[in-house]
């Protein structure tokens, strides 16, 4: 099968509703591939050397989230070689996608990956999280492989200037122990966790939706993906 044809397969097979074009985002989704293959000889930015595990391991990983989290301003936070946010906006160019990333070499990846895919919708922060400091509102604040929950709250919980209440920070995990949920303490809450499903993937893969709130700990529901 081309790399072409894996795409549709796959986007077809997430079944979700996007707001580009399944052809429009297929050509993107290739192009974004070959710039990670292309870089990642020199720059390593991912273990998985081959588009089309790539595809399955990073790209529909990350589209698989986009029906459980809201828009339009999406904070990705420690976001590599742009995961999950460059596919978040590519598939919805209606959002606004902040990416924050500290490493200058993956930085640098970014904004050719913006310029080359001409993303008028990324801003990229090349900064560390905690450092960071925004002006309006947050709809999400999203993360991939960053750090254990506790970690993730404590950097990020500045991030949203107005509606901290109306805000979400997910994780996007393989499978979350109840001692990593134990770290969310009020004002924080988890809302829910959704369990998801990856086209061509046979691994668990977890969304842990936090709210700020006065909540306890305990995990309200357990939904299951698309
Ligand atoms: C394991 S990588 C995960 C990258 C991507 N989210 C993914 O799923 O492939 C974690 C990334 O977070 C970045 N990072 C670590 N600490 C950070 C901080 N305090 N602020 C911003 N980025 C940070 C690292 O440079 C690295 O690129």
């Amino acid at each position: 099968m081309t790399l072409q044809q894996q795409i549709m397969h796959g986007l077809q097979a997430l079944g979700a509703d996007f707001t580009a074009t399944q052809e429009q985002l297929a050509g993107s989704i290739a192009h974004y591939l070959l710039l990670i293959e292309k870089w990642n000889k020199i720059h390593n930015l991912t273990a998985i050397r081959n588009p089309h595990d790539m595809l399955v391991q990073h790209v529909l990983d990350s589209l698989a989230v986009l029906p459980h989290i809201h828009g339009p301003h999406i904070i990705d936070v420690g976001t590599g070689a742009g995961l999950p946010g460059i596919p978040a906006a590519l598939a919805r160019p209606d959002w606004q996608v902040t990416l924050v990333e500290s490493n200058q070499k993956k930085v640098a990846f970014l904004r050719q990956v913006k310029i080359e895919l001409a993303l008028q919708n990324v801003e990229i922060m090349a900064q560390r999280v905690e450092e960071v400091r925004l002006a309006g509102k947050v709809d999400t604040v999203i993360t991939r492989a960053f750090s254990e929950l506790g970690e993730f709250i404590a950097l990020t919980r500045h991030l949203p200037a107005e509606n901290s209440a109306n805000c979400r920070w997910v994780a996007m995990k393989a499978n979350c122990a109840e001692n990593e949920l134990k770290q969310i303490r009020t004002p924080f809450g988890i809302e829910k966790i959704v369990a998801l499903t990856v086209p061509g993937l046979d691994a668990a893969r977890q969304l842990i939706i936090i709210k700020k709130s006065n909540f306890d700990s305990a995990p309200q529901t357990q939904e299951s993906g698309p």
